[in-house]
């Protein structure tokens, strides 16, 4: 279970003068094994509330509880082993390119001291997963941006983390390759029970994929709305400008 209560994140204002909320004072619950979608147009907040989940962003106010544990109480060690709880996915994959593909994956667990061996047995459990066991000795560069991306979910995955934060995982994607993506988290989610958080601009991704979503703008949630089969019903105005924009 996922909580934020009252977090509050601040940037200097761009005009050089004073602070700007790029998240106001925000609490939201989301549950173990739930897919949520953070919805909402650019510069409305969505990967900073995403990274404060982490706490890859510090909240300057509020709490961040993530199975109860209260992370802003974590000193470094702690926060580095609650982390391995928690796998991240970007837009923009984020792999090392001169690492193969079960290099990049194998990568967050020689951080955390695994044995070589067990190394080499999740590597290949999580390839499976993901479809790319074939491609395990190659490089990102001779993947397609698809391939890319499972390459970035098996390396999220392979700690066994038990939430997967998706920061834009198919904006760089076409329609095609997004949906076999959307497949890859799902079938990961519905297998393995792991809880996403995924940020989209994309209405068409979260019918696809979420149970709930919260609709964002100018730093504060607006809307929280439940898809249904991919029905989302919605009396909220500012989701309804979403919904026809898709
Ligand atoms: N490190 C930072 N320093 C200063 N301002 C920032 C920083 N990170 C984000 N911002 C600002 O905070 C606001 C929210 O940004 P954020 O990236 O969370 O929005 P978003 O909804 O994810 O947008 P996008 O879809 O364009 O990524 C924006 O005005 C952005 O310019």
């Amino acid at each position: 279970m996922i909580e934020l209560e009252s977090v509050r994140k601040r940037y200097p204002a761009p005009q050089g003068s004073g602070w700007f909320d790029a998240v106001h004072p925000t609490s939201l619950r989301i549950a173990q094994g739930e897919i949520f979608g953070l919805i909402g147009q650019s510069g409305a907040g969505k990967s900073t509330l995403l990274r404060l989940i982490n706490l890859l962003e510090r909240p300057d106010a509020g709490q961040v509880r993530i199975d109860g544990q209260d992370l802003m109480q974590l000193d470094a060690r702690s926060l580095r082993q609650m982390r391995q709880k928690i796998g991240m996915v970007f837009q923009q994959f984020n792999l090392m390119a001169n690492r193969t593909v079960a290099g990049n994956v194998a990568f967050p667990l020689e951080i955390a001291g695994w044995s070589a061996e067990r190394i080499r047995a999740r590597v290949d459990e999580c390839l499976e997963i993901v479809g790319l066991t074939e491609r395990a000795r190659h490089y990102p560069a001779q993947l397609s941006g698809g391939q890319k991306q499972r390459v970035g979910i098996a390396r999220a995955l392979a700690p066994h983390p038990s939430v997967i934060l998706a920061d834009e995982p198919t904006s760089a994607l076409d329609p095609q390759t997004t949906q076999s993506v959307l497949d890859c988290l799902k079938d990961i989610n519905q297998r393995f029970g792991v809880t996403i958080v995924i940020v989209t601009h994309e209405m068409q991704v979260v019918r696809a994929l979420c149970q709930r979503a919260a609709v964002l703008s100018a730093g504060r949630i607006v809307d929280v709305v439940e898809v249904q089969g991919s029905d989302i019903t919605t009396h909220h105005a500012q989701t309804r400008a979403l919904l026809e924009e898709a």
